[in-house]
């Protein structure tokens, strides 16, 4: 399988650095475009790709094509390679907002489509993607897809008016977490801590709390209690981030994010 990137930017090499670790493809039947020579040369010495400018080029050469352009560029870049694409390549969107009712429109023909958002944790192979398809898309061609995505972490299949909330939930929560984390080291840090071990016991608390919620299976709720000793330290930092509206915020947010994807 011959597998194409247009755009090879922050998501495009996260996604890049698990398929060619489990060697989902060999980095020779992989290609991306990037406009600067620098981003090709970055992307040519990281991974060993084949890169070009030419987006036809690369279009017309992959099976399966990730449109790794952000959203505003997204019209453009399907004009410019729709005649290279036929009905036997697979076109992935990661885009938020862009619908297959509205991919299929560019594209103006029947066009298999795989609709998804994933996260850049996929850098690290703990991605979380939400995938949907058009009915030009077999099962097996499905199962080839799931192999890529999952080849940075988990994916899974959902109704296409959920992949607003993914994009919520886990497309733009990393940037929330890495926010929470920042929070935290910087308390630690004015409570005496130096900065790199602060990051690091923060990082490695949310990565075992989030670890326990999978592993566990217990509620969230019921974990947290586990932590709050009767008349201990926890409850009281508990009390302070329900005075504050910690669970409002993170709900008016997300609902904001899901708001503006649909928007887009
Ligand atoms: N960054 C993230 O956490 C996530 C991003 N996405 C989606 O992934 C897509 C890409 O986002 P990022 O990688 O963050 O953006 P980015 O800006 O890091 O990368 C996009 C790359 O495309 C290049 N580009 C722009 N126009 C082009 C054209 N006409 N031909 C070829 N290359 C072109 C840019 O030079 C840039 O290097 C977006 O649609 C975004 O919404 C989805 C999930 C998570
Ligand atoms: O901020 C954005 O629009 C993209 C989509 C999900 C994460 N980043």
């Amino acid at each position: 399988m011959k597998l194409g990137f247009i755009g090879c930017g922050n998501m495009a090499k996260a996604m890049l650095g698990g398929i060619l670790k489990n060697e989902i493809c060999a980095k020779e039947d992989v290609i991306a475009t990037a406009k600067s020579e620098a981003s090709r040369e970055n992307a040519r010495n990281t991974y060993g790709i084949q890169v070009t400018a030419d987006n036809i080029e690369a279009a017309k050469s992959a099976d399966v094509l990730v449109l790794a352009v952000k959203p505003i560029f997204y019209e453009e870049v399907i004009h410019e390679i729709k005649d290279a694409v036929d009905e036997k390549k697979i076109i992935i969107s990661i885009a938020p907002g862009k619908t297959l009712a509205w991919l299929e429109e560019q594209f103006g023909k029947k066009v298999k489509l795989v609709r998804c958002m994933p996260n850049t944790p996929a850098l690290v192979g703990e991605g979380m993607t939400g995938v949907c398809c058009n009915e030009e898309v077999s099962d097996a061609e499905m199962q080839d897809v799931l192999k890529i995505l999952e080849s940075c972490g988990k994916a899974e299949m959902l109704p296409e008016r959920l992949i607003d909330v993914v994009v919520s939930v886990s497309g733009s929560s990393p940037a929330y977490v890495f926010m929470f984390i920042e929070a935290m080291a910087d308390a630690a840090v004015a409570d005496g801590m130096p900065r790199a071990q602060a990051y690091r016991f923060a990082a490695q608390a949310v990565l075992g709390s989030a670890k326990m919620v999978l592993e566990t299976g217990k509620h969230p709720g019921e974990l947290k209690d586990m932590v709050c000793s009767p008349g201990g330290t926890t409850i009281e930092a508990v009390r302070v981030l329900e005075e504050k509206g910690m669970r409002s915020a993170v709900i008016e947010a997300m609902k904001a994010c899901v708001k503006k994807g649909r928007e887009m």
